[in-house]
């Protein structure tokens, strides 16, 4: 386990629910249907989680279906309020104290400087019909950049790292494939060098091949960039591929978390068993 001065971000508690919650799963003890209180409907997609990530490292989130993993990944990019819990960027020495505390401005001044986002859905991080670099220099001019020339060479830079021929790069994303498209998205994500990388689902409905392409892209930016990056993937194939470290998730709860070889050589949670033994 890395030193606790290597945490580049850190959770406490954190806790989504969808619904107003009532007088029965108001109790700690009351059991819930899967995530959901079968009285009053609401849902409890995120409960009480906690993680630390550690520099350069890339930390797996592992689930099924429902189990809560976007929703976690929304609220550490403020895409969704958090219901409750603490968020703290030990490195980022403008905040102090509980992130989800501060104003929307610096909310969107984090995200811009310190965070990258790629989405399962690319239009959900890209402008589908502007051409790549203008997708990339919104990125930059967001995070206070005003250099027309510099942001040029940046979405060169970044779009040649993700093996984007340079000559389609006034082209729009919309004509370009999926892989292409998740590699825009990369690109992009990384432009202004954020210390931590948030991908959710990111070779969810790819080609096989194109699947490799682009898991084989994320090892090489984090060997060369040093990114920190937390990984969200239904699919524990892609988890051993990447990740140094895995919390498995179910029904909104952390049901396991340590080093990936670990957890699978030796699963301990009856889930995460049934995961394990799926990839064997
Ligand atoms: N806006 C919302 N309103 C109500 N319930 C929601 C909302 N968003 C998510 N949920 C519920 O929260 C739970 C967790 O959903 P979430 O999308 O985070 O799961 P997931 O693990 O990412 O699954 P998937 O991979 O299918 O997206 C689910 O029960 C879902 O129905």
């Amino acid at each position: 386990m890395p030193a606790n001065d290597d945490v580049v971000l850190s959770i406490r508690d954190l806790s989504k629910q969808f619904g107003r919650g009532c007088e029965y799963c108001s109790d700690e003890n009351y059991e819930l249907q899967k995530n959901m209180c079968p009285h009053c409907h609401t849902v409890y997609a995120v409960r009480n989680t906690s993680f630390d990530l550690y520099k350069g490292e890339i930390l797996g989130i592992v689930g099924e279906s429902g189990s809560g993993k976007s929703t976690l990944m929304k609220m550490l990019y403020f895409d969704q309020d958090a219901t409750s819990g603490n968020y703290n960027l030990p490195e980022d020495l403008t905040v102090k104290g509980n992130v989800f505390n501060v104003s929307s401005q610096k909310k969107r001044q984090i995200r811009n400087e310190q965070l990258g986002m790629v989405y399962q859905n690319p239009i959900l991080g890209l402008k589908m019909d502007f051409s790549s670099v203008t997708n990339i220099a919104e990125k930059l001019i967001a995070s206070g950049n005003r250099n027309v020339g510099e942001m040029t060479d940046r979405a060169d830079h970044f779009l040649e790292k993700v093996n984007i021929a340079l000559n389609r790069k006034y082209e729009a994303p919309k004509n370009f494939s999926g892989g292409m498209q998740q590699r825009v998205q990369i690109a992009k994500a990384l432009s202004n060098y954020p210390p931590i990388l948030l991908l959710d689902e990111v070779t969810t409905g790819l080609d096989l091949s194109v699947q490799a392409d682009v898991l084989e892209l994320i090892k090489e930016i984090q060997r060369d960039m040093g990114v920190s990056m937390i990984v969200v993937s239904h699919d524990l194939a892609i988890i051993r591929m990447l990740c140094d470290r895995t919390m498995v998730m179910l029904d909104g709860e952390v049901i396991e978390h340590g080093i990936t070889d670990q957890i699978l050589e030796d699963p301990q949670h009856k889930y995460t068993q049934q995961l394990v033994y799926s990839i064997l």
